[in-house]
C-alpha cells in the first residue's frame, strides 16, 4: 500500500511537474502571441491614426478651400450689393436734386408770375390814371386848340399887330433876363456881405465865448443834489449861483458862501442839446465862411461832456448836419464845398488816430505840421474821411468809439482820460466870384478835469492825471496869453500837444467857445467850483475885440 501510495505520489508528482512545464511553455507561447498581437494591433492603430489624420487634414483643407470660396463669393455679392445701393442712392439723390430744382423753378415761376401780375396791375392802374389824365389833357388841349384857332384867326386878320406883340414879348424877355442877372449878382454880393457881417457880429459877441451847462441829476442821484440856482433863468440866463460848503468859524458859527458866476450863456438842467446847438450854430456858420473854430467841452468826469459833444443828437452830428444843409443852400450862390473829417485823441501827450487801426493806438507816431501863412494845420499819416453824405459822421463816431474801447483797460475808461478832437476841414470855392474859403471846425471833448488830490491816483493813472492837468492848464495859459492881446506876446502853444495841435484855431481871427460842464451833485461841489473858476478866468479873456468882463462874485 505504501509502495502503491509512493508510486502514485511519484506519478502525481511527475504529472504535476509535466503539467507545470507544459503550463509554463503554454504561458510563454501565449505571452509571445499576445505580444505579437499587441504589436500588430499597435502598428495597425498607428497606421490607422496616421491615415485618419491625413484624411482629417485633407478634409480640413477641402473645407477651408470651400469656406474661402464661399467667403469670396459672399464678399463679391456684398460688394455688388453695395455698388448697387450706392448707385441707387446716387440716383435717388439726383432725383431729389432734380425735384428740388424743379420745385425752385416752380417757385420762381410762381414769384415771377406774381410779380408780373403785380406789374400788370400797377401798369393797368397807371394806364388807367394816364387815360384819365390824357382825357383831361385832351379836353384842355381841345380848349387850347379852340383858343389857338381864335388867336390864329385874330393874328391872320391882323399881321401888323402880331409882329408888334412879338417884339414886345422879346423885349420883355430881355428885361426879365437882365433883372434876373442883377438879382443873382445882388445875391452873390449879399452873400459876401452876409459873411462879413456875420463875422462882425461874431467878433462883437467875442472871439472867446464861455457857456455853462448843468446836467440833470438822475433819479438815483436826486438826494445828493447841490444847491445850484439860475437867478436870471426867466430872462437870457447868463448867471448861475452855487452854494459853497459849510464853514464853521472859531466861535462855532456855521456859514455858507454863495458863489455867483456869469457867462455868455448858462444852460439849466432842463435844457436840451437842440438849445445848446442854437448857440453854437453861428460858429459852425463861421467855419463854413472860412474861419477856424474851436468848441471845447470842459468839466470833471461824468459832468456831461460826451453827452453834449458826441451823443447821437450831440454837437458833432448836429454841426455836420447843419454844414450839409448850409452847403446846399450856398450852392445856389455858386459855392461848392469839400468836407474832410478826421478824429484824433491826445492821450498821455501822444497824438493818436481814432479812425486808424486800434492796434496802432499809442504806437504810431503822428506829427503836427503848421502852415503859419495859410493858418492851416496838417497831421502826418492821419486818416481823413471825405464827408460826402451825412451818414458818414455816424460811421466815424462808431469807428472812433470802437477803437477807444479796444484801447481801454480795466482801470482806465480811455474816453475820460484823454482829449478827443473831431476836426472838420471845410474848403469852399465860388466859381462865379472866384472867392475861396478854408475853415476848420474843431470839436474838442476834453479829458475829465478832476484834480490830482481828489483822484488819489498812483502809477500809470498818476501819469495820466498829471498829463491831463498839464494840458488843461496849458490851455488856460494859451487863452490867457492870447487875452493880453499885445503884439509879440509869447503864446505857449508848444507846452502841450493839445494847444500845439489847435495853434491855428486859437487866437487871431479864430473863434473859441468853451462849454464848462457842471455836475449837479453835492459830492462834486469842490470840482464844480474849481471848474466854474477856471471858466470865469477864460471868460475874462478877450481876444480880438473888446467885450464885457465878468467877475466871480463871492
Ligand atoms: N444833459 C443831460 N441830460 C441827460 N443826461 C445827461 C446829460 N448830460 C449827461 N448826462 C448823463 O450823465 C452821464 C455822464 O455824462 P457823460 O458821459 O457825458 O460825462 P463826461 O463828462 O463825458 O464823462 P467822461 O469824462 O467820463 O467821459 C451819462 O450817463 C449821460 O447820459
Amino acid at each position: 500500500m505504501d509502495d502503491l501510495r509512493r508510486r502514485t505520489e511519484r506519478e502525481v508528482e511527475a504529472l504535476n511537474e509535466k503539467f507545470q512545464r507544459e503550463l509554463r511553455l503554454e504561458k510563454e507561447r501565449t505571452e509571445k502571441v499576445a505580444e505579437k498581437v499587441t504589436k500588430d494591433f499597435e502598428e495597425q492603430l498607428e497606421h490607422m491614426e496616421k491615415a485618419h489624420k491625413e484624411l482629417l487634414h485633407d478634409q480640413e483643407r477641402q473645407i477651408r478651400g470651400e469656406l474661402e470660396e464661399e467667403r469670396n463669393k459672399r464678399s463679391r455679392e456684398i460688394q455688388e450689393l453695395a455698388a448697387q445701393s450706392t448707385l441707387r442712392l446716387q440716383e435717388t439723390s439726383q432725383d431729389l436734386e432734380r425735384k428740388a430744382r424743379e420745385a425752385d423753378d416752380v417757385r420762381r415761376e410762381r414769384d415771377e408770375t406774381a410779380a408780373a401780375l403785380q406789374r400788370e396791375k400797377s401798369l393797368r392802374t397807371s394806364l388807367e390814371d394816364k387815360l384819365t389824365e390824357a382825357s383831361a389833357n385832351n379836353m384842355t388841349l381841345e380848349t387850347a386848340n379852340r383858343a389857338m384857332k381864335a388867336k390864329i384867326d385874330f393874328l391872320e386878320s391882323d399881321n401888323q399887330a402880331q409882329s408888334n406883340s412879338f417884339a414886345d414879348l422879346h423885349r420883355l424877355k430881355q428885361e426879365a433876363e437882365e433883372a434876373m442877372n442883377v438879382a443873382l449878382e445882388k445875391l452873390r454880393t449879399e452873400e459876401t456881405l452876409r459873411r462879413k457881417l456875420h463875422n462882425q457880429v461874431q467878433e462883437l459877441k467875442g472871439n472867446i465865448r464861455v457857456m455853462c451847462r448843468v446836467r440833470p441829476a438822475s433819479d438815483s442821484e436826486a438826494e445828493d443834489a447841490a444847491k445850484i440856482a439860475f437867478p436870471d433863468a426867466e430872462l437870457d440866463c447868463k448867471e448861475v449861483t452855487v452854494q459853497g460848503p459849510e464853514k464853521t468859524s472859531a466861535l462855532g458859527v456855521v456859514t455858507t458862501s454863495n458863489n455867483a458866476f456869469s457867462f455868455d450863456r448858462v444852460f439849466a438842467p432842463a435844457s436840451h442839446n437842440a438849445e445848446i446847438f442854437e448857440e453854437i450854430s453861428q460858429l459852425v456858420q463861421s467855419a463854413l465862411d472860412g474861419y477856424n473854430v474851436c468848441i471845447f467841452c470842459y468839466g470833471q468826469t461824468g459832468s456831461g461832456k460826451t453827452f453834449t459833444m458826441s451823443s447821437v443828437d450831440g454837437m458833432i452830428p448836429r454841426a455836420t448836419a447843419q454844414i450839409y444843409s448850409e452847403a446846399q443852400r450856398l450852392a445856389e450862390k455858386g459855392w461848392t464845398y469839400k468836407m474832410e473829417g478826421s478824429f484824433v485823441e491826445v492821450y498821455n501827450e501822444n497824438l493818436n488816430d481814432l479812425l486808424g487801426k486800434a492796434e496802432e493806438l499809442d504806437k504810431k507816431k503822428l506829427e503836427i505840421r503848421h502852415d503859419l501863412q495859410k493858418k492851416t494845420t496838417t497831421i502826418t499819416d492821419i486818416t481823413t474821411v471825405e464827408l460826402d453824405s451825412a451818414d458818414r459822421v455816424e460811421e466815424i463816431m462808431q469807428r472812433a468809439a470802437a477803437n477807444r474801447t479796444v484801447a481801454a483797460t480795466k482801470a482806465n475808461s480811455r474816453s475820460s482820460r484823454s482829449h478827443s478832437v473831431f476836426i472838420l476841414k471845410l474848403i469852399g470855392e465860388n466859381s462865379m466870384t472866384g472867392e475861396r474859403s478854408e475853415g476848420t471846425l474843431n470839436l474838442v471833448d476834453l479829458a475829465g478835469s478832476e484834480r490830482l488830490a481828489h483822484s488819489q491816483a498812483a502809477g500809470d493813472r498818476l501819469k495820466e492825471t498829471q498829463n491831463i492837468n498839464k494840458s488843461l492848464s496849458c490851455l488856460g495859459d494859451v487863452i490867457g496869453a492870447l487875452g493880453q492881446g499885445k503884439e509879440g506876446t509869447h503864446i505857449p502853444y508848444r507846452n502841450s500837444k493839445l494847444t500845439y495841435l489847435l495853434q491855428n484855431s486859437l487866437g487871431g481871427n479864430s473863434k473859441t467857445l468853451m462849454f464848462v460842464m457842471i455836475s449837479p451833485l453835492q459830492a462834486h461841489l469842490s470840482e464844480t467850483l474849481t471848474s466854474l473858476k477856471f471858466a470865469t478866468k477864460v471868460h475874462n479873456t478877450h481876444i480880438g475885440t473888446a467885450k464885457k468882463q465878468s467877475k466871480v462874485k463871492e
